[in-house]
């Protein structure tokens, strides 16, 4: 797999969309706003049910191409003494930025994400996440995501942006563990291998 060089995409600019980059349109058929999303696989660090240390995020459909989620922090969550970790929140920004590309029913993954830690995060806290797609050009989606304290309007703790590439199914068969990918196809008999990992909202 080949991709841009970094002299091709400097920092900065992998984020900012070119000038031809559209406004996103939600798609036809994504979920009316307040429909809790699927997990998209039930052993994903982030949104899956059956992983058992996972963030067990629940995305809820909010107007336009966004959504929104709660993450309850743990003491399993911990970097510094009673903080919560920044890859936990960073994963968790990646889960809602991500769960926004079903608003596009877009299959994609993470390019690139930055995240800006503005406040530290108490394990005790509720983080309201809330993502929302800002711009499309061919195959990359722009998004921006927040994570606030204790409410949707609470004090701003973590911000981010990222840029998602849209992906056939194939990335997933193809670059996935053996055994991972033949155990999604078995639990799910009668789907094509090609629509095996397809959210399921
Ligand atoms: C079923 C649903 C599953 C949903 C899963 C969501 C899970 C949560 C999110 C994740 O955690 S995903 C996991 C973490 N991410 C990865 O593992 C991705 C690893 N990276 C890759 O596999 C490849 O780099 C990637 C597929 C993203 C791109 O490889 P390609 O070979 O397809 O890229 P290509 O070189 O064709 O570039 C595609 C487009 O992106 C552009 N691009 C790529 N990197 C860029 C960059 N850094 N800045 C700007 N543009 C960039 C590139 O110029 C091009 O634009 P155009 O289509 O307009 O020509």
């Amino acid at each position: 797999m080949s991709g841009p060089t970094a002299s091709d995409a400097p920092a900065g600019a992998a984020l900012t969309p070119p000038p031809e980059a559209e406004e996103p349109v939600r798609h036809p058929d994504a979920p009316a706003p307040g429909t809790l999303l699927g997990s998209h696989y039930d052993q994903c660090f982030g949104c899956g049910p059956r992983h058992p240390h996972g963030l067990h995020l629940v995305s809820r459909a909010s107007d336009g191409v966004a959504v929104t989620a709660e993450l309850r922090l743990q003491g399993d969550h911990q970097g510094a003494p009673g903080l919560a970790h920044g890859g936990v929140l960073a994963s968790a920004l990646d889960e809602v930025l991500g769960a926004v590309n079903w608003m596009l029913r877009a299959v994609a993954v993470t390019r690139r994400l930055e995240t800006d830690y503005l406040l530290p995060v108490p394990v005790d806290a509720v983080l309201h996440l809330s993502a929302r797609c800002t711009a499309v050009h061919r195959r990359k989606i722009y998004s921006t995501a927040e994570a606030r304290i204790g409410s949707p309007q609470g004090p701003l703790a973590v911000r981010a942006d990222a840029l998602y590439v849209e992906v056939p199914m194939a990335h997933f068969t193809t670059h996935g563990r053996a055994e991972d990918v033949e155990a999604v196809l078995r639990d799910r008999p009668g789907i094509a291998a090609d629509r095996a990992f397809e959210v399921n909202p």
